[in-house]
């Protein structure tokens, strides 16, 4: 077995994850599914918080951009040496480091655009990107600083290689989920709740699967608690429980913009704006604080379920008895109650601890895995979810020290 680790900082910016977990290559050409062994969570410095925030909202500079850069990968490195000290992991132990790094901004691809390009089109290159039909995304944590701080082989930004097939690459939670579920006979299903909320269908045939974002997971209503109660989110759901759902607003809410573009769809964060928030709590300002947080709840699941039932067949949809949640979003109890009730009843609403991996750690374990395919040229992205038009090894990877060969005097 080998022993992998992954991190993930994702669009709540809510902290640092880092998992260790074991896996190997199976008979069929892909890595076994991977055993969590353990994970942390690690506050991101304040100071560099506060850059990374404003860079979410385009005020930071290109200069302060080029150093961001090599400040992430070094917090990022700094967090995988801490946690390898508290749990006695020995970096020359573990055969990859996977992390996308952070994510401050991306645009997801215009598929329609993509399908109605013609081959001469396609040809010219650069013109893939400047007439705005492909994706791109904008990632801060630079490898080489990761890689040789940690003297650990590290494979990053794993988005760019799926983008350039004009996949959306994300989410790519569809990697996993194909290597945890391909065994099985029947399709399973599964929800990331993070800032962002993503569903995937896993099944043995990478053809038949789907994964797009679904709309909001956390992040309405963590601004919401922060601009209403002075809070970083909504802890155990507490204030949701004390609200009602109101009618009203979550009219308005599903009327949002998002749920036009077809799948497979991508968000950011920038899609629920603080510009937009903001309008909706001066919309409904006499409402109760609590109802106002209780609806974005309920947008939540009713996002999900609306997702679900108008992009995945209704077959599929009846063959599934269970959804495997995943993500912050899990610990708040009126978004799965929201979930839980709106989606069609024949599918049990339950969590990714059902397979093994806790939900906090899934997005960790899942770089990890793919950043093993990777090192074993596996390709990492799957075209039937993100409607990339092939196959690609995602990632960069950047070598650690320990691989320099001639002398024991190059190595520290
Ligand atoms: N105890 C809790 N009660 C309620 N909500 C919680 C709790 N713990 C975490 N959360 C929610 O989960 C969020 C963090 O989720 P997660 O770490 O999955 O997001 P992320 O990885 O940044 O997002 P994304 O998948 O969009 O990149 C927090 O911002 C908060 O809203
Ligand atoms: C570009 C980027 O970082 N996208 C993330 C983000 O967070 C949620 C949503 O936007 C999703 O599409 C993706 O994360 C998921 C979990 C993924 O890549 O699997």
């Amino acid at each position: 077995m080998d022993l992998i680790m992954g991190m993930n900082s994702g669009s709540s910016f809510d902290g640092i994850d880092v998992v260790l977990a074991e896996t190997e290559m199976d008979a069929d050409g892909f890595p076994k599914a991977p055993r969590f062994i353990a994970g942390g969570s690690y506050d991101w410095p304040e100071e560099v918080k506060e850059i990374v925030t404003a860079s979410f909202e385009n005020k930071v500079d290109m200069v302060g951009l080029n150093r961001l850069n090599y400040i992430c990968g070094a917090v990022f490195a700094e967090k995988a040496v801490q946690f390898m000290k508290e749990n006695n992991i020995n970096s020359r132990d573990i055969k990859v480091l996977g992390l996308d790094t952070q994510t401050i901004y991306q645009e997801q691809p215009d598929h329609k655009a993509i399908a109605e390009m013609t081959v001469e089109q396609k040809a010219d290159w650069p013109g893939r990107w400047l007439s705005k039909a492909y994706p791109a995304g904008f990632q801060m944590g630079e490898s080489s600083v990761i890689a040789n701080l940690t003297d650990i082989d590290t494979v990053t930004h794993f988005r760019p290689a799926d983008h350039t097939w004009g996949g959306s690459a994300a989410p790519l939670m569809p990697y996993l989920d194909f290597i945890m579920f391909r065994k099985k006979e029947n399709p399973s299903m599964t929800l990331n709740i993070g800032g962002i909320a993503n569903l995937h269908l896993a099944s043995k045939d990478r053809r038949q699967m789907f994964g797009f974002d679904t709309g909001p997971g956390n992040v309405i209503s963590n601004y919401m608690c922060k601009k209403l109660f002075g809070l970083e989110y909504d802890k155990d759901g507490m204030i949701a429980e004390r609200g009602n759902v109101n009618a009203d607003l979550l009219d308005h809410f599903m009327k949002h913009p998002f749920f036009d573009r077809p799948v497979p769809r991508s968000g950011w964060i920038a899609d629920y704006s603080a510009e937009y928030i903001d309008s909706v709590i001066e919309k409904f300002k006499y409402l109760p604080k609590e109802d106002i947080i209780a609806t974005a709840c309920a947008f939540t699941g009713a996002a999900v379920a609306k997702s679900m039932t108008d992009n995945i067949p209704a077959d599929i949809i009846a063959k599934t008895n269970t959804l495997y949640a995943s993500g912050g979003g899990v610990k708040n109890p009126a978004i799965m109650k929201e979930i839980q009730a709106r989606i069609p009843q024949n599918i049990r609403l339950t969590t990714s601890a059902e397979i093994g991996i806790p939900p906090e750690y899934k997005e960790a374990v899942k770089f990890a895995t793919i950043a093993y395919s990777t090192i074993h040229c596996v390709p990492g992205n799957i075209p039937a979810a993100g409607h990339a038009s092939q196959y690609a090894i995602l990632g960069k990877i950047a070598l650690a020290p320990r691989n320099i060969k001639g002398g024991a005097e190059f190595v520290r």
